[in-house]
């Protein structure tokens, strides 16, 4: 007997299309990422995988995915959670920032460091400037951030995932977590136990279910679990992984 875990990535949104650093800035979905959140639905209902409950970050693009892709697959009734640790990276001041931009500007290495490493932060965000949330009322009186690196990530996930995700686990309900690339990637690693080095090669493509099946002590009985649409999956992780070239 496994629990059945289902991380889902946002489908596309307008500032992925854009290529910006996005984060916290609360962009919708484009009109391809809806598609592709309809597909992540379909594709559930090909597998038989069907949640019996949702988590999400506080993130229009994850939480109208998870309806999208739920509305699909007639499990739109099913109870739902939200919370800020399960939104993407704070990207600091680089949010709004164009990709490509940015590394012509700082090089290579600079802009695989701060997007991808798992320690280096990338600058903070100054508080009151048009892409920070430090007046946005949803995350009023909490220990919001002004910059993090996955590590932090994984930091402030962990505790939701211990206390809000596993137990709906071990009650043997299918769970759906509807987020972001870095904060599954902040997932992913703690599930499979991916070193500090190796996690900056992962990437997660946008709107593709990928499935768990977790053993007594939460461990995937298949590391890295499975993607419903693998063909798709490994087109889109290549994209995800060339952003900003
Ligand atoms: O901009 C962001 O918030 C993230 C996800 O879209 O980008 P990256 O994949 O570069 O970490």
């Amino acid at each position: 007997m496994t629990y059945t875990l289902v991380l889902l990535r946002h489908g596309e949104s307008d500032w992925n299309a854009q290529n910006l650093f996005t984060g916290w800035v609360d962009v919708p979905l484009s009109e391809k990422g809806t598609e592709e959140a309809l597909t992540g639905g379909r594709l559930m209902v090909d597998a038989g995988v069907l949640p019996d409950i949702v988590h999400t970050s506080l993130l229009r693009r994850a939480i109208s995915t998870a309806n999208l892709a739920l509305d699909v697959a007639d499990r739109h009734w099913i109870p739902v959670h939200r919370h800020w640790r399960l939104n993407e990276r704070h990207y600091g001041a680089l949010q709004g920032k164009n990709k490509k931009e940015i590394r012509d500007e700082y090089g290579e290495e600079q802009f695989m460091l701060w997007r991808r490493s798992y320690d280096v932060p990338p600058p903070e965000i100054e508080p009151g400037t048009e892409f920070s949330q430090d007046a946005d009322p949803r995350y009023a009186g909490e220990p919001i951030p002004r910059s993090e690196c996955l590590k932090d990530v994984l930091e402030r996930a962990l505790p939701y995932w211990n206390e809000a995700i596993v137990p709906d686990l071990k009650s043997r309900k299918v769970v759906l977590v509807a987020a972001h690339g870095n904060s599954l990637r902040a997932i992913i690693k703690h599930l499979d136990g991916i070193d500090d080095e190796t996690i900056s090669g992962l990437n997660v493509p946008t709107g593709i279910p990928l499935v768990y099946e977790l053993d007594e002590n939460l461990t995937p009985t298949q590391p890295g679990g499975r993607y419903l649409d693998p063909e798709a999956a490994k087109e889109a992780i290549a994209a995800v992984a060339n952003q900003g070239r």
